[in-house]
């Protein structure tokens, strides 16, 4: 594709400069779409995007010196560039990034059937459980989230949950070419902000829940609501046809979905209105197991996933995957095989006699959640240890210590992901909530306690715990990492876990004296 060709497709308001009248200019060939100047290659496009902390317009000289073949911009640029880079003005240029990179890349995403999964909690799970399903009907399908990426037959690493439009669009574009037919992604609702999905043609939509997170960003729960709303109200009829949107009906913002969404809608949840339910729900230390009832027929589902709301993620997966024509019979075989996802409810047993968990509840409704789920694993007592993300909602912290007050015997306040607030003062407003939360007459808590850094904190805690407990360790799940204000270092809490456990004589060391005793 030349750059006159992709310049037609921005429909741009203006062509300013001098640098249109070389034919040569305008007939070089496109060899990729970039929104950051600092991986820009000969043959780029270079799009300027303002963003909260740098006005990419200011890189579009470092974008042309390093041999980018045009540039789009919303306003004029210095230093007489527009004479010698094509230069097109657009209004919005997010979404010319993402009609840019789809017209590039040959809009991959008609060619895939796409679902995306958006709510506060349950994304990542249910995007896991949904490509489960898909796999199982014979359809290769790709996945997009927080955790990781798979493309074919490749796993790679995510760097974010939702990312930017020319990279999913690449993303998707992989997956073509690796014969895929579905993809799978997850939808946060900064990318439905943020216009990371503009131009991207969904089929089918997820809503999981809604409850208190990213108050920061949106700055109240309506503007909250109404992007992950704007999500399902574009679902419409597009190039492909057969659209859906899966929609918990016992969440609160349920109907406000459905009442958005431009597709038909298909109800799941626990209440026997719903077209997509479960019956007979048991929860236990082996998981969860329920009948669902759908519009497809009904059947017995064991999960290896523990949690009520895994029962919801496994619904909302279900229906996804019946709609796209997997039949029920294979359908529900490929959800049970689903062992766990990276760092959610992820067990650690290195032959101690408690249990240990990391989880990646991170919000006030995943927190209350997973102690649930602990407590309905019959523990002695229960412990967690927990902190809040910096410069993130800060209105969540005090909630969250009330509610870890009230379903745990055993709290340990400490740090998550700091960035550049102090760490401190950041477990002091989730110590308020635990201070309160402990008068509640349905508290729990015994003790309490402050210990800043999270590897001390989370060896408090195995030290501490007796046989029989269960200490649940939320916030960071799967991250391999800890954000200070100065320094990321690397920290897994897994790691840690594994790593305190064999000091403390358990995982290797016991092999080792059980191989020891058996050879003997
Ligand atoms: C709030 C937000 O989403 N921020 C994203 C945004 O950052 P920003 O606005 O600060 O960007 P910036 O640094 O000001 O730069 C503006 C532009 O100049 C460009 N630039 C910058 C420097 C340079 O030398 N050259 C250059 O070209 C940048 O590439 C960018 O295009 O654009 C950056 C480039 O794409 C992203 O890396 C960054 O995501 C950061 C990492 C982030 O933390 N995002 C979170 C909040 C997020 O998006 N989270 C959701 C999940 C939420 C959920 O759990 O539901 C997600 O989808 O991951
Ligand atoms: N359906 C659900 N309802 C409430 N809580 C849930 C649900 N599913 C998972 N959780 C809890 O939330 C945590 C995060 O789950 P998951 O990673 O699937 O959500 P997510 O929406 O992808 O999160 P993120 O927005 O950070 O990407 C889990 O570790 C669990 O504690
Ligand atoms: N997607 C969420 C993840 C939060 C995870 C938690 N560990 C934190 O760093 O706050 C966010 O970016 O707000
Ligand atoms: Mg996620």
């Amino acid at each position: 594709m030349t750059v006159e060709e992709l310049a037609a497709c921005l429909a741009p308001l203006e062509r300013p400069g001098r640098a249109w009248e070389s034919p040569s200019k305008r007939e070089a060939l496109v060899r990729g779409v970039r929104y950051d100047s600092r991986g820009v290659v000969p043959g780029d496009v270079f799009v300027c995007i303002r963003g909260h902390q740098h006005d990419g317009h200011a890189f579009a000289g470092e974008a042309a010196g390093r041999g980018a073949v045009m540039i789009v911009t919303e306003r004029p640029l210095q230093g007489g560039l527009e004479d010698q880079v094509p230069t097109v003005r657009v209004g919005d240029s997010r979404s010319a990034l993402a009609v840019a990179a789809a017209a590039f890349f040959s809009h991959p995403d008609r060619a895939l059937r796409l679902v995306g999964v958006t709510g506060t909690n349950g994304k990542t799970t249910t995007t896991f459980l949904t490509r489960a399903v898909l796999e199982a009907g014979g359809y290769r399908t790709g996945l997009v989230g927080t955790v990781l990426r798979v493309v074919g037959d490749e796993v790679l690493d995510a760097d974010r949950t939702t990312p930017e439009s020319s990279d999913m669009l690449e993303l998707f574009s992989r997956m073509v070419q690796a014969s895929s037919t579905h993809a799978v992604t997850e939808v946060s609702s900064h990318a439905v902000v943020l216009r990371r999905l503009a131009g991207i043609e969904y089929d089918v939509g997820i809503f999981t829940n809604l409850t208190q997170d990213h108050l920061d960003f949106h700055g109240t729960m309506e503007a909250y609501r109404d992007a992950k709303a704007a999500f399902f109200a574009s679902l419409t009829p597009g190039t492909k046809g057969h659209k859906l949107a899966i929609v918990n009906g016992d969440d609160p913002s349920g109907e406000y979905m459905a009442r958005e969404s431009a597709a038909p809608v298909v109800r799941y949840g626990l209440d026997p209105r719903w077209d997509v339910t479960a019956e007979q729900v048991r929860l236990g230390g082996q998981g969860a197991s329920f009948l669902v009832k759908s519009p497809w027929g009904q059947a017995e589902v064991r999960l290896k996933l523990s949690g009520r709301f895994n029962v919801y993620n496994a619904l909302g997966a279900l229906a996804a995957g019946l709609h796209e024509g997997v039949p029920l019979d294979r359908a529900v075989p490929g959800l049970e095989r689903v062992e766990g996802v990276p760092g959610r409810f992820e067990a650690i047993r290195e032959g101690q006699p408690f249990e240990v968990i990391v989880d990646y509840a991170h919000t006030p409704d995943g927190l209350e959640n997973i102690l649930k789920a602990a407590r309905d694993h019959g523990p002695r007592q229960v412990w967690v240890v927990f902190g809040c993300g910096g410069d993130r909602d800060r209105g969540k912290r005090p909630i969250m210590g009330s509610i870890a007050a009230r379903l745990a015997e055993r709290v340990v306040i400490t740090s998550d992901n700091p960035r550049s607030e102090e760490p401190e003062s950041i477990c002091r407003e989730i110590e308020r909530g635990v201070l309160e939360g402990r008068r509640s007459s349905e508290a729990r808590l015994q003790a309490y306690e402050v210990i800043v850094d999270r590897r001390q904190a989370i060896e408090q805690a195995l030290r501490g715990a007796a046989p029989g407990d269960m200490v649940v360790i939320a916030g960071k799940g799967h991250e391999t990492y800890q954000v200070f204000r100065e320094r990321v270092i690397h920290f897994d809490d897994r790691e840690v876990v594994r790593e305190v456990l064999r000091r403390m004589g358990y995982g290797e060391a016991t092999e080792g004296k059980a191989e020891r005793r058996a050879g003997a």
